[in-house]
């Protein structure tokens, strides 16, 4: 072994300690053994050719530059994948989670191609009828076309009743006219738009025979394919520096009377004939919303995957950071070792787990739910809408303060840009606004949850995830606190069926006295949205520790043991992040805290020597987590200095500002 690929000592004596099977757990974390091996034939296949190399870091290139690179990166990961991947894996998994983790070694920031593969594609899949698939899809899915999703408007994001293109059809020349009637109509933010994208997915308001129907989905060419200047009356370009994407040209878009064909319109949900009539086909009111449904859904494993980084880079530093003293004269520690630091980092781990079990399990429900809309069944769809609002809400959220806390964990070095750390923030503090803001979503869940609460008064089982609303009504008092895993999930669940509770009795008691119902709600959103957040921890907690229990169940022995004590981490976590609540709405004692304390640092002190085994399993390669303080040999001190001299301030001894400026001013009198 070559000095360069040796292991950093502290490190390695970290893997010599771990007791358990990381292969194991890095084969229940994907999904089974098969899908392990499947993602590294890609990874090697992908990455082997160390394609993903940049000789000047993109943080030191200046904007132009940086687009152009990530567009010349994007580029040979597209071949990469068409002509090689694809041979293995097959057309169906373009898109696939996996093919979005490998192609994070290609970049620090974002692939101007993102929303081409994340949201135009699944558009096209979703929303249109199959004989517009067969048109548009083999097209998009060999990049003879590239889009990008615009819905939002500079005036409006949120309520998408209120965005103001318009679509008018003419029956004359069988067209669309597209037009954006004021500054707060033009389309902005959708990624890749700025500069990449020669199409789009367009949301505006359909008018046909003098009516507005609503918001629907268009195809929309805005760029010449030959030359790929805008198309007369076409008006695009880039918004501008942003705190991450700074990669995926996000753009705004406007539209002069332009015109597009009838059968640009994705008719899967509703169709306008030739001669202007509408036909709404869609069983369900919101389905023109699909698309934004399969994203969230698949933010909720997103979330875990860039968590899983941050903790895999803040936990093998914290193996080879040594600092403080503890005794006089002793070795300093690794700060690894101390209490406070663990409880920073074993959250994360854990957290990680729970999100990636729970975005398994809310795929299939997914899928579920899919293959009953295709029957034409849309019963399970409100529940899905709930779910996935609230897990998208919640997982983003919580990666965001826990990818900052694994930063916090480093100290100064991980506020260096090539720890990867702020670029892992400034992408997953996005995820929380976009696809639907935090606030937002969970008011959606809190309106099912509301639902759900009148019908379980009113004597009906509600649909599984809501099932304690039921037992809420049949039993009285508070929950017997009770320190099993079970009996800490059925508590968090009373926490939820309670706050609902005062929810609904706030409502009724403002529309008593006066309040219309609309004011009632809108007074008594802060609640609700607590609620739903009591809910949607409740479903992880539960997930994660019904797979665990059911993943584990053929694992070796010291597998089943450290995954348990992470569940277990998780739940006396959340019991302890939530004392207050549990007091109010459940049995629990002071002594009972105590206890759950005592058997949180308990938990902390078994973790700690697999510690670097966990973050091992999570098994993401080098070139993937593009950090100097995290790659799998410790060698942060180095890596760093290396780092140093790509700097280009560092080229010349003398920098000429000092000529310029700096001596001038040292040399003129006062
Ligand atoms: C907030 C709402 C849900 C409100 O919509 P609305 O039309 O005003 O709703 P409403 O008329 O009040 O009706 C509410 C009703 O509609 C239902 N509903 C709402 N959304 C869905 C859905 N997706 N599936 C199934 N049902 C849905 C709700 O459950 C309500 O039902 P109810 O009336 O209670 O029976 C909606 O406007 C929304 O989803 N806003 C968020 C916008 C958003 O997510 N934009 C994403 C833009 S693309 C993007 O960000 C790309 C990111 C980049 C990347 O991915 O990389
Ligand atoms: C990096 C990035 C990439 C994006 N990519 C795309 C893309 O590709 N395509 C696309 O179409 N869009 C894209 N977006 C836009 C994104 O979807 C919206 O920004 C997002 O949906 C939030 O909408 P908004 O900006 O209008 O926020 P607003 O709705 O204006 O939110 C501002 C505040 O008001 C609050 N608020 C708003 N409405 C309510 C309410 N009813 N009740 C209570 N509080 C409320 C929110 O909670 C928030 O705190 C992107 C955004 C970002 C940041």
């Amino acid at each position: 072994m070559t000095s360069k690929n040796k292991i950093n000592e502290d490190l390695a004596n970290e893997r010599r300690k771990c007791n358990f099977n990381i292969e194991e757990v890095t084969y229940i974390l994907d999904g089974g053994k098969e899908k392990t091996l499947q993602r590294k034939k890609i990874e090697d296949v992908a990455l082997n050719g160390g394609a993903s190399v940049d000789d000047i870091p993109e943080e030191y290139l200046s904007a132009r530059e940086r687009y152009e690179n990530a567009i010349r990166k994007s580029c040979i990961y597209t071949n990469i994948v068409k002509n090689e991947v694809l041979e293995i894996t097959g057309i169906e998994n373009y898109g696939s989670p996996v093919l979005r983790r490998t192609g994070d070694a290609f970049f620090k920031d974002i692939s101007p191609f993102m929303l081409h593969l994340g949201m135009f594609v699944p558009s096209i899949i979703g929303q249109c009828t199959a004989e517009q698939q067969a048109t548009w899809l083999p097209r998009a899915l060999d990049m003879k076309i590239i889009g990008a999703y615009a819905q939002t408007e500079l005036g409006h994001g949120t309520f998408i009743r209120g965005l103001e293109t318009t679509a008018t059809y003419d029956p004359e020349t069988e067209e669309f006219v597209l037009h954006s009637p004021t500054i707060t109509s033009y389309k902005w933010w959708a990624g890749g738009l700025g500069r990449t994208a020669n199409h789009c997915t367009v949301v505006a308001q359909l008018y046909t025979q003098g009516k507005c129907h609503g918001t629907h989905l268009f195809i929309v060419q805005i760029r010449d394919l030959e030359t790929h200047m805008p198309l007369p009356g076409v008006k695009v370009g880039e918004i501008g520096p942003r705190m991450g994407f700074n990669t995926a040209d996000n753009g705004f878009l406007g539209f002069n009377n332009y015109r597009i064909p009838r059968m640009n319109m994705m008719m899967k949900n509703a169709q306008v004939l030739k001669d202007g009539t509408y036909v709404k086909a869609a069983r369900h009111g919101k389905l023109t919303y699909g698309t934004m449904v399969f994203v969230r859904v698949t933010l909720v494993g997103e979330a875990s995957f860039n968590l899983a980084k941050a903790v895999t880079i803040a936990v093998r530093y914290s193996a080879v950071r040594r600092q403080s003293e503890l005794r006089p004269g002793s070795i300093e520690p690794q700060i690894l070792d101390y209490p406070t630091q663990q409880h920073k980092l074993f959250i994360c781990i854990a957290t990680a787990h729970a999100f990636q079990l729970t975005a398994s399990w809310l795929w299939n429900t997914f899928t579920a739910v899919q293959a009953e809309m295709k029957k034409g069944n849309v019963d399970t769809l409100p529940e899905l809408h709930a779910l996935s609002s609230c897990l998208k809400a919640l997982s983003t959220s919580d990666a965001t303060a826990y990818i900052e806390q694994c930063r916090f964990a480093c100290g100064g070095h991980g506020y260096m840009l090539s720890s990867n750390l702020p670029f892992l923030y400034a992408f997953v503090v996005a995820t929380r606004t976009y696809e639907g803001d935090y606030t937002v979503l969970l008011l959606q869940t809190a309106r099912f949850l509301v639902k759900a609460w009148e019908q379980a008064e009113s004597g009906k089982v509600v649909t599984p995830t809501v099932a304690y609303l039921n037992r809420h009504f049949t039993t009285n008092g508070k929950m017997i606190w009770d320190n099993s895993p079970e009996g800490i999930i059925r508590v968090f669940q009373s926490v939820a069926a309670g706050k609902i509770s005062l929810c609904v009795r706030s409502i009724r008691n403002r529309i008593t006295s006066g309040m219309d119902h609309e004011d009632a709600w809108l007074m008594t959103t802060v609640q609700l949205v607590n609620a739903a957040e009591a809910h949607c921890r409740s479903v992880i907690l539960h997930t994660y520790w019904n797979e665990i229990v059911r993943l584990t169940k053929h694992s070796s022995d010291n597998v089943k043991t450290v995954l348990n004590q992470l569940v277990m981490l998780y739940l006396t976590y959340w019991a302890l992040e939530r004392t207050g609540d549990l007091l109010r709405y459940s049995t629990i004692s002071e002594n009972d805290i105590d206890l759950l304390q005592r058997q949180y640092e308990e938990l902390l002190v078994k973790i700690r020597p697999n510690a670097v085994g966990l973050v091992d399993a999570f098994d993401i390669r080098d070139e993937i987590l593009q950090s100097t303080l995290g790659s799998y040999d410790g060698r942060v001190y180095e890596r760093l200095m290396e780092e140093v001299q790509k700097n280009p301030l560092n080229k010349e001894p003398v920098d000429p500002s000092f000529h310029k400026y700096l001596k001038p001013l040292m040399k003129s009198k006062i």
